[in-house]
Formats: C-alpha cells, structure tokens, sequence
C-alpha cells in the first residue's frame, strides 16, 4: 500500500462556532480558498443575521446549533464567546478531532478538556492570536524559564464593562492619564476579564503557568491598539516584544487574531511549514 502523503489525505473539514469579528474573517479566508480545507457549517447566536452575513461567500454553507458541527466536520474554530468553550469544544474533543480555541482563557476553567483531548486522541490548539512570539516561548520552555512578564496597554473602549472594574469599582470612562488597573496573574486576569487577556493566558499556557507569569493591565485614553509587551527570561535567551493591535469592528479584538487562525489553517497542508 502507498504511504499517506499530505496530498491523498484529503480534504479538511472546517465548522466555525461564533460569526463576529474573528469567525466572519476566518470563514471569508476558508471561502477565498485554503489548501487542504473546506468551509462546511457555522454557529451564530441569530442565524438569520449569521446567514446574512454569509451572503456574500461564493460557497454559502448551512448555520446551526453548536451541538450539531461534530456531526458535519473534522475541525472546529471555536471563536465564541467563552462560556460556549465546553459546548463547542466538548464534542469534537470526545471523537479525537481538532479544537482552534480562541476563548483560550477559559481553559483554565476547563481543564477537563484537555483530559478529553488526550482520552480520544483529540487535539486543542491555541494559536498565537493577537500576541506574538508563542514559538520562542514554548521553545525556552523546553529549557528553563526564569520570569515571564507581560504589560498590557488598551485603549478604553476595549477594557470597559470587565467584570473586575465592576467589582473591584474601578471607572476609567473618564481618564485623562493611563491608569494601571490591573497587577496579578494570568489565572485572575481570566476571570475578571474574560473578553480581554485570553492572550495573557495563552502566553501563561507556553511559558511558566497561569499562576507564576506576571501582568499588568493599563488603560491607556490616548492609545488607538491594543498593545501587549512580552518579557521573557530564560536559560536559553532573554527576549522582549511588543504587538500594537489594529481593532476590529469589535475593539476588545485585534485584527490578526483571526489571520493566526487563517495562517494556522493554511499550514496544515503547506509543503513549507515556517514556524513551530
Ligand atoms: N486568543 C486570542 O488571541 C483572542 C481571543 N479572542 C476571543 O475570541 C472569541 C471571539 O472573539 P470575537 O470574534 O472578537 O468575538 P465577537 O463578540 O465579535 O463574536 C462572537 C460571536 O459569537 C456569537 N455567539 C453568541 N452566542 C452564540 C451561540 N450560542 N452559538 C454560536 N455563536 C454564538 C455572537 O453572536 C458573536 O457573533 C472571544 O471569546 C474573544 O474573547 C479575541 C481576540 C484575541
Ligand atoms: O487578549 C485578547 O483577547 C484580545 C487582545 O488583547 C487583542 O486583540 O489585542
């Protein structure tokens, strides 16, 4: 029998869970055409909204409810909101196949998923998102990291309504100077801010944990983009970077939160794969 090449396995099938800012482009980039993959069902909230939104594709694919993608394909991009994560995720994961998690922050919540995961010979993949450099931090992670810091900047309007302002009283509508509202954990930060830092805990999940990296949180009035700085110290290399996010239509998102999924995508079937 011939091997199996990347080129008879086939064709990947994609179900998208959530049509806003991140699905509505990731299923754009799947209709446009990408190698190996084949858009074939979403989720949405309002499916005669969702349906709408898909009008323009070349290839329009059938709107459903969450527990009904398994059934239909090989991959689901999960890019809900995060309380979904179980629903969306549980499924596929029960029957060994692939979860993209955006909603990364809910993990740490659900850490029975990856039990799932590795019960069936499922896989959950974070992509690096709206942050950078999840390669070099998972690569010193093979070594020894001593400190993982990260500091967060955001404009207003994507840090207003977290549940840790509520809570915790804090009101930054009206600021004139950049207010440090935030000093703790990935493993807080998730909970307080559950639309905002799933790239803090991404960063935790490559590096030292969501309980030994640091970081801080500020609002920044004069800031357009969400910025994120990523120190590192390890054995192997110290490194620093920064990402400033163009907003989508929704300010908490960053535009290349979806195209790390499109690019994710892509390299599943790529004869050069560059990147870890
Ligand atoms: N890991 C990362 O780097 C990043 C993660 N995120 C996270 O990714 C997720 C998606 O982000 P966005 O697209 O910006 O959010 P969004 O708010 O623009 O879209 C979420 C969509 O889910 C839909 N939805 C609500 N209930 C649903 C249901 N029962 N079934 C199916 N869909 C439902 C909503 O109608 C909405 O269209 C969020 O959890 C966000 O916090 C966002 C940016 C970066
Ligand atoms: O962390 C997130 O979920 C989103 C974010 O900061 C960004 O888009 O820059």
């Amino acid at each position: 029998m011939p091997a199996t090449t990347e080129h008879s396995r086939g064709v990947r099938r994609v179900a998208i869970a959530g049509l806003g800012a991140v699905g509505l482009r990731v299923a754009e980039a799947l209709d446009e055409g990408l190698p190996g993959c084949a858009l074939v069902a979403v989720s949405a909230n309002d499916r005669v909204r969702a349906a709408e939104r898909l009008a323009h594709l070349r290839c329009p694919v059938p709107v459903v409810p969450v527990e009904d993608l398994e059934a239909l394909a090989d991959i689901v991009v999960e890019c809900a909101p995060a309380a979904l994560l179980p629903a969306i995720a549980g499924p596929f994961l029960r029957a060994g196949k692939t979860v993209i998690v955006l909603s990364s922050g809910a993990i740490l919540s659900h850490q029975e998923l990856v039990q799932l995961a590795r019960a069936h010979g499922g896989q959950i993949v974070v992509p690096t998102g709206a942050l950078l450099g999840l390669d070099a931090v998972t690569a010193a992670a093979e070594g020894d990291i001593r400190s993982v810091r990260m500091i967060t900047r955001k404009p207003v309007k994507g840090l207003v309504g977290a549940p840790y302002l509520v809570e915790h009283d804090i009101a930054i509508a009206d600021i004139t100077e950049p207010l440090r509202i935030f000093d703790g954990t990935p493993r807080e930060a998730a909970i307080g801010f559950p639309a905002n830092l799933n790239v803090a805990v991404a960063l935790a999940l490559a590096g030292i944990g969501p309980d030994r990296t640091r970081l801080e949180i500020w609002a920044d009035p004069a800031l357009t983009r969400n910025t994120h700085t990523i120190e590192v110290d390890a054995d192997s290399a110290s490194f620093t970077m920064s990402i400033a996010n163009v907003p989508t239509d929704n300010p908490k998102t960053g535009r290349i939160t979806a195209l790390s999924v499109i690019s994710y995508l892509r390299k599943l079937n790529a004869p050069l794969r560059i990147g870890s």
